[in-house]
């Protein structure tokens, strides 16, 4: 049985352009993003890969990036189920921020402990650490047991939802997650065995 689970970051969106953080906020793909998403999903189709369900977060960019991916594999209308558990770490305070304007503001270090730290949440918003704990109970009840049953699965959601499921998959510690970025519009397509357990896994940036 082939226990396929794809998961990718949305392509660049406006804010990413921007270098605005962004979190829970709303802006849509840039062109850039555009593009990214049909790479893709032609990445896929040439792999021959093809899906029997879809799962997205509550948020615009993620939704078009996976639009975009389907449209390139000939599934439009694929069953798609939107969860905002899929969401991207919520930013708190620093929302809309400019990063470098952070960085000036508060320091360089700071900031980076902000962005990457396991447990240490920015003012206000969600440390990956709380991400986790929305996002892997999600997972585990509506999306591995499709996966179990031998569904192909494709996820498209954010860079910090995303690290928190990767953490879990890979079995990673708050110091490998820390180092782990996701490129945009990249899709990593994990075999899983009948426990869940992680057989391979390929990141298509490499
Ligand atoms: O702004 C955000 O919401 C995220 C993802 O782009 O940023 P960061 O890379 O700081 O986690």
């Amino acid at each position: 049985m082939d226990r396929l689970l794809v998961l990718v970051r949305h392509g660049q969106s406006d804010w990413n352009l921007k270098n605005v953080f962004t979190g829970w906020k709303d802006p849509d793909l840039t062109e850039l993003g555009i593009a990214e998403a049909r790479a893709a999903g032609a990445q896929l189709r040439d792999l021959k890969l093809s899906f029997d369900i879809a799962f997205t977060s509550d948020l615009t960019r993620a939704q078009h990036t996976l639009e975009l991916i389907l449209a390139e594999l000939g599934q439009e209308g694929l069953e798609t189920i939107r969860n905002q558990a899929l969401n991207e770490r919520d930013y708190g305070d620093l929302t809309g921020m400019n990063k470098d304007e952070a960085r000036q503001q508060f320091g360089e270090e700071q900031v980076h402990i902000w962005r990457r730290s396991f447990d240490v949440p920015p003012p206000g918003g969600e440390s990956l650490k709380m991400t986790a704990e929305r996002v892997l109970p999600y997972y585990r009840a509506e999306i591995l047991p499709r996966v179990l049953d031998g569904n192909r699965v494709i996820v498209a959601a954010h860079g910090n939802s995303l690290r928190a499921l990767i953490m879990d998959l890979e079995k990673l510690t708050p110091e490998q997650i820390l180092k782990r970025e996701l490129g945009t519009g990249t899709p990593i397509i994990y075999r899983l065995d009948e426990d869940g357990e992680v057989v391979s896994v390929e990141d298509l940036a490499d």
